[in-house]
């Protein structure tokens, strides 16, 4: 099996890299590959690089992921997470090749507190989360073949993340406010790389495993929370922090571009089902990772 993946350095493209290796030949591009192009803003050189790999399975992880910037670069975003996207898929269409890609909880409006499901209505409430969705719609419409993943909050060792970003303000700053009225589950990228390949596995030999999943960690948490316990577990391994004092704040009090939603859980049954497996608590994943980089804030 050949696999070809875009984005391998982002947060979740690393971890793909590793997992999945054992399932074959497989080429790994970023934006400024040079034998190949991999630029998701130049769909001409990845169409030639597609026609001329000819993939069994394109597994995409690039994609435009700055929520807020994503306001003012709207035209940008949509290439990249809406245009390209709608090339990728009729192009594994084309050659009968798998497409795996991933979305985000925030193509949902955040009303209520259920955990969304698949079928549940979409109703993004800022341009990161619409032209998402538009990528989303056009897989399923273009590529008869794919896996797309809702995840949500992902964070890794490699790349930048809120637990990141609270482990550097804390480090700077002795005041800080978080919001703690909107809830989700952060989901690590080793995790969904795994989930990924195993996905992969199986759909290759059950093709009507083909579809959309939501792909997060168990539990639930809001960023405050979250936030608590990164810097509970970081004072445990003898960081020292800035912070005397954290805040927990609403969504009103802390003003961005984008909007965001309120409920952003998800509901996994339907992948583990589908696939046979359970998901961790996301405070467990969350732990490792920061037992991986904690060396760097001592
Ligand atoms: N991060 C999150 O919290 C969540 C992410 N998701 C989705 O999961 C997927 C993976 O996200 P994640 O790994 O966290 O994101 P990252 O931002 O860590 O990685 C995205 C990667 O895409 C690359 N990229 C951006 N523009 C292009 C381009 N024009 N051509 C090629 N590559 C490009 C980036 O490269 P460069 O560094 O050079 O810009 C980066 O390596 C995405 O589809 C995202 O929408 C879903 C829910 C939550
Ligand atoms: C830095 C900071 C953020 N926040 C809030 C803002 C926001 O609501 C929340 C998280 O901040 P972030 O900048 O990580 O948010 P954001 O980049 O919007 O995170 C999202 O990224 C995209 C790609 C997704 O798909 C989503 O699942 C989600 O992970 O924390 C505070 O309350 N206080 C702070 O000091
Ligand atoms: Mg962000």
């Amino acid at each position: 099996m050949h696999i070809l993946l875009l984005g391998k350095n982002g947060q979740v493209g690393w971890e793909l890299q590793r997992a999945l290796a054992p399932l074959g030949k497989l080429t790994a591009l970023d934006r400024h590959a040079t034998d190949y192009c991999g630029d998701l803003a130049n769909p001409e050189g990845l169409t030639q690089t597609i026609r001329a790999l000819k993939p069994d399975v394109i597994v995409n992880a690039a994609a435009y992921t700055a929520v807020d910037k994503a306001e003012s670069e709207a035209e940008q975003a949509r290439q990249i997470n809406a245009d390209s996207v709608t090339m990728l898929a009729r192009e594994a269409e084309a050659l009968g090749a798998w497409l795996v890609h991933y979305s985000t909880d925030y193509v949902f409006n955040g009303e209520g507190d259920i955990p969304w499901q698949e079928n549940d209505v979409t109703a993004p409430l800022n341009v990161y989360g619409a032209t998402k969705l538009a990528g989303e719609l056009a897989i399923q419409h273009h590529c008869s073949r794919h896996l797309i993943f809702r995840t949500s909050w992902v964070y890794a060792a490699r790349g930048n993340n809120f637990a990141k970003t609270m482990l550097r303000l804390a480090s700077e700053r002795s005041e800080l406010g978080v919001i703690n009225d909107q809830i989700g589950a952060p989901t690590g990228a080793e995790l969904i790389a795994d989930v990924t390949a195993h996905a992969i596995y199986r759909a290759m030999a059950q093709p009507k495993l083909t579809g959309l999943y939501h792909l997060a960690a168990g539990g639930e948490t809001s960023w405050y929370d979250y936030a608590c316990f990164v810097f509970e577990q970081a004072r445990q391994a003898g960081v020292k922090l800035a912070l005397t004092q954290l805040n927990p704040i609403l969504t009103s009090a802390y003003p961005t571009p984008a909007s965001r939603p309120l409920n952003s859980r998800l509901n996994t049954t339907k992948l583990q089902t589908a696939f046979g497996l359970e998901f961790p608590h996301w405070q467990q994943g969350v732990k490792r990772m920061l037992t991986e980089i904690m060396e760097q804030y001592q």
